[in-house]
């Protein structure tokens, strides 16, 4: 008789409504697929904007290392808002308050509060064309002019862009952001020949010096609820223009996250909730899966 395969537990989570899957794959050997991320995302129950697979800690990550999988089945080098559904996870589980973690961007610090909130340090933002990256250089990457395909409205020809590990491309619009049809030109934004990898799209309107409101359309993933590093890319663009200062309240629609980005070392700190859904197995090869 064939040998029954080992599930690996799954936990459905959200963060401020970024749908989550964190798979704890501590002690196994095999990997979260593409092809098992594409057939969750096509079962309307585990249908997810990111996968985050805990993998068995590695040299400089002693709490695990991170691999974080689109529902397109693409990877992904940053994640805000599942970071804190790992974090969530596991101190549950173990009780630590404190977590090192790595993923292909590098070391990933997290901790949970004592008001049961979680701060993620995202590390410090990077400006240059070539690391964000962009196909092309560009002087100054504060404004930069969208070639053409372009919508009509000049507020969508012009983008700040900044790298959190993974592309984002920022557009500071004056009206609310629902008003935009975000949904309509975000999949040929973030395909536009000037993203070679593709960017996650967002529009921020600056309500004060220190709130901003945000959508985003994410690369992988499309219209999401909320997106951690294009928080973190929005406050650091509009801080870097002068639109705001260095701490704000990024307003998404199910809640807010706290982005400050520190002088002291350049890194981006983003605090937030996490919260747990319901928990079950799946088989991470195929995605085939089954709620405890
Ligand atoms: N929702 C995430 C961002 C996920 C990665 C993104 N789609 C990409 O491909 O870069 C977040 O909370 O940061």
């Amino acid at each position: 008789m064939a040998k029954e395969k080992l599930l690996a537990r799954m936990e459905r989570m959200n963060g401020l409504g970024n749908k989550i899957l964190v798979i704890d794959m501590r002690g196994r050997k095999d990997k979260v697929t593409p092809e098992a991320a594409k057939r969750l995302n096509g079962d309307p129950e585990t249908a997810f904007d990111q996968i985050m697979a805990l993998y068995d800690p590695k040299k400089n990550a002693p709490d695990g290392w991170i691999d974080i999988l689109n529902s397109d089945g693409s990877m992904a080098q940053a994640c805000g808002n599942g970071t804190r559904c790992v974090v969530d996870y596991l101190s549950k589980k173990n009780g630590p308050t404190s977590f090192d973690f790595r993923t292909v961007a590098g070391a990933l610090h997290a901790e949970k509060l004592d008001d049961g909130l979680i701060s993620v340090d995202m590390g410090s933002p990077e400006f240059s064309w070539e690391k964000i990256p962009l196909a092309g250089p560009a002087a100054e990457t504060t404004h930069i002019g969208l070639s053409e395909p372009y919508e009509a409205d000049p507020a969508l020809q012009r983008f700040s862009a900044v790298s959190m590990g993974n592309p984002h491309a920022v557009f500071f619009v004056p009206r609310d952001v629902d008003s935009y049809g975000l949904e309509d030109f975000g999949p040929r934004y973030e395909r536009h020949p000037m993203f070679p990898e593709r960017a996650n799209i967002s529009l921020a309107q600056i309500t004060s010096p220190s709130s901003l409101s945000l959508k985003t359309f994410e690369r992988g993933a499309g219209l999401t609820l909320a997106c951690g590093s294009a928080a973190c890319a929005a406050a650091v663009a509009a801080a870097r223009t002068g639109r705001t200062g260095r701490s704000v309240d990024v307003y998404l629609p199910a809640g807010s996250l706290h982005i400050k980005w520190r002088k002291k070392n350049d890194h981006v700190i983003m605090t937030g909730p996490a919260e747990y859904e319901w928990s079950g197995r799946v088989d991470p090869e195929t995605g085939v899966w089954e709620r405890k």
